[in-house]
């Protein structure tokens, strides 16, 4: 009979009223932990260290728990809490729109994933061209009890194979890798700061623009710099050791291998308990 009165839902004058499905009552005795949307389309604004900020469209997920005795969350608030910070969703807001989605939808847990590209200008090493380069960004923050929030790039570098310098009489293979780095940090951390951190561990950092001055340079500083995925998450974890403001990291290395139909592959995560 209460679940009957509560599932009677708004209404509007004149008319019967619309049945609040989602709060009647599920008998399976199992709650949800993320329930939400997934993939919203969403202008964001992100710090940029050169240009004070930067804005960007990102894809957007916002999940919460759902308590066993529910049948449903309420799909349609969720979208509300993010109009309600239309041209000012930032990292600085996530706490907040964490914890509203919290209140507004009768929650203990929030999650709130962006993932967006970010653009830098990067300077091609000889000819000094300039031109912008994509990396693809993630923040993941998480409202319970505590706040947790932690920050992804995927940086791509170019990757020469040590063993195939070593065996063979002209050149060694090479192909684009993909660095992926989250981590969890108690200092304000700039993106750029992390990717110059992550470029550094693989043969060669990658650009956009290369004239034909700074393609010999890129494939000699390859050759004289060859790079198994072991090394580059290796190199990756002492550099990010030595960032103090770094309390957990996980770093991961895929190189699309040239002579393989396969990608090699390695992964090291790290806790600093500072
Ligand atoms: N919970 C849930 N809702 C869904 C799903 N797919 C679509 N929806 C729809 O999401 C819409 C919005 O739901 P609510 O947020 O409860 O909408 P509402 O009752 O108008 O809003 P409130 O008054 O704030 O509760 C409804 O039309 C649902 O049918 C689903 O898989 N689960």
């Amino acid at each position: 009979m209460e679940d009957t009165k509560q599932a009677a839902g708004a209404s509007v004058p004149g008319k019967k009223p619309f049945p609040d499905v989602q709060l009647s009552r599920d008998t399976r005795n199992i709650p949800i932990g993320k329930v939400g949307v997934k993939d919203i389309s969403y202008p964001i604004v992100v710090m940029d260290k050169n240009r004070s900020f930067q804005s960007t469209v990102a894809r957007i997920n916002m999940y919460v728990d759902l308590p066993h005795h529910f049948k449903g969350t309420h799909m349609s608030r969720f979208v509300e809490i993010l109009n309600t910070y239309r041209e000012k969703i930032a990292l600085d807001k996530m706490e907040t729109i964490l914890a509203k989605m919290k209140e507004k939808l009768g929650a203990s847990s929030a999650h709130l994933e962006m993932e967006f590209p970010y653009f830098i200008e990067k300077t091609a090493p000889v000819s000094g061209a300039k031109s912008l380069m994509e990396y693809t960004c993630t923040f993941s923050a998480t409202l319970s009890d505590h706040f947790d929030f932690v920050l992804g790039v995927k940086v791509p570098v170019t990757s020469l194979c040590p063993c195939s310098r070593e065996l063979s009489a002209y050149g060694a293979h090479n192909q684009r890798s993909i660095m992926t780095v989250q981590v969890r940090y108690n200092e304000f951390l700039w993106i750029e700061d992390l990717i110059e951190c992550i470029e550094a561990c693989g043969s060669s950092p990658v650009y956009s623009l290369l004239k034909r001055e700074d393609e010999k340079f890129v494939t000699e500083r390859a050759y004289e710099n060859p790079r198994f995925v072991e090394d580059m998450v290796r190199d990756a974890t002492v550099r990010l050791l030595a960032m103090d403001n770094i309390s957990w990291f996980s770093v991961e290395a895929e190189n699309f291998e040239s002579i393989h139909k396969h990608s090699a592959y390695a992964a090291i995560e790290r806790s600093k308990n500072i």
